[in-house]
């Protein structure tokens, strides 16, 4: 009995993001008026974790989920009507790469509704077997990534997804990963964009925030 419901719900649920392919999910108005929902779901906090940075939590939108629908729902929609119609005929996005840690938040689900595999990018000495390395700074440090040699196919289409970009550091130490790999970014994506800081600028592929934010 259950397993019939579940099943049926699952195609029902994969017609439902098929239909992104062919429209888009929403009108300006609509869409203006998400972006604003999700906005203020945010929560900022002036000098953390350091003197000088405002902080953007986006953990606040989680609580709500129809906040988390809507913004998945953003990324998918956006992934389906813009991204993928880039690529050649029959081509599509083999792997999300989402960093850690705010970025695993986000890169199973998308990962899972694209029918893509999921590949974290991880501070260093968290991940086990070879890996491939970069060092960074980002907007109030300095760190190290990892992601395991064997998880992303030469030649594979990826896109890197994170909760904020600021200076772009941390983005462009995952795309020279990825690069490492000998895989392809097509695209960067994050739930905000820090509009005065530029990041983008540092980035081998384009950048797409759902939300534009002055840090
Ligand atoms: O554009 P940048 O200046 O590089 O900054 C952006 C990065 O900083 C934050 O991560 P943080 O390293 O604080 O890790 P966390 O997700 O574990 O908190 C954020 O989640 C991004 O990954
Ligand atoms: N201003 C900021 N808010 C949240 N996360 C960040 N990571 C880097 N800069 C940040």
């Amino acid at each position: 009995m259950h397993r019939t419901r579940s099943v049926s719900s699952i195609f029902d649920l994969i017609h439902h993001f098929e239909s992104f392919k062919m429209s888009n999910y929403t009108t300006a108005d609509e869409n203006a008026a998400d972006i604003a929902l999700l906005k203020s779901k945010f929560a900022f906090h002036q000098d953390f974790p350091k003197k000088g940075i405002y902080f953007c939590d986006v953990f606040p939108a989680f609580r709500d989920p129809l906040t988390l629908e809507l913004l998945i729902t953003h990324f998918v929609s956006h992934i389906f009507n813009v991204t993928i119609p880039k690529l050649a005929k029959g081509g599509k996005i083999d792997t999300v790469v989402g960093l850690d840690a705010r970025g695993f938040l986000i890169g199973p689900i998308i990962a899972s509704r694209l029918g893509a595999a999921f590949v974290p990018v991880r501070k260093a000495g968290k991940l086990p077997g070879k890996c491939a390395k970069a060092s960074y700074a980002k907007e109030y440090g300095e760190d190290v990534f990892e992601i395991q040699s064997d998880s992303i196919a030469k030649g594979a289409n990826v896109i890197v997804v994170d909760d904020l970009i600021a200076t772009g550091g941390s983005a462009k130490a995952a795309g020279e990963l990825v690069q490492q790999l000998g895989a392809k970014t097509l695209e960067y994506l994050f739930i905000v964009g820090g509009s005065n800081l530029n990041g983008a600028a540092k980035l081998d592929a384009p950048a797409y925030s759902l939300v534009d934010i002055e840090l």
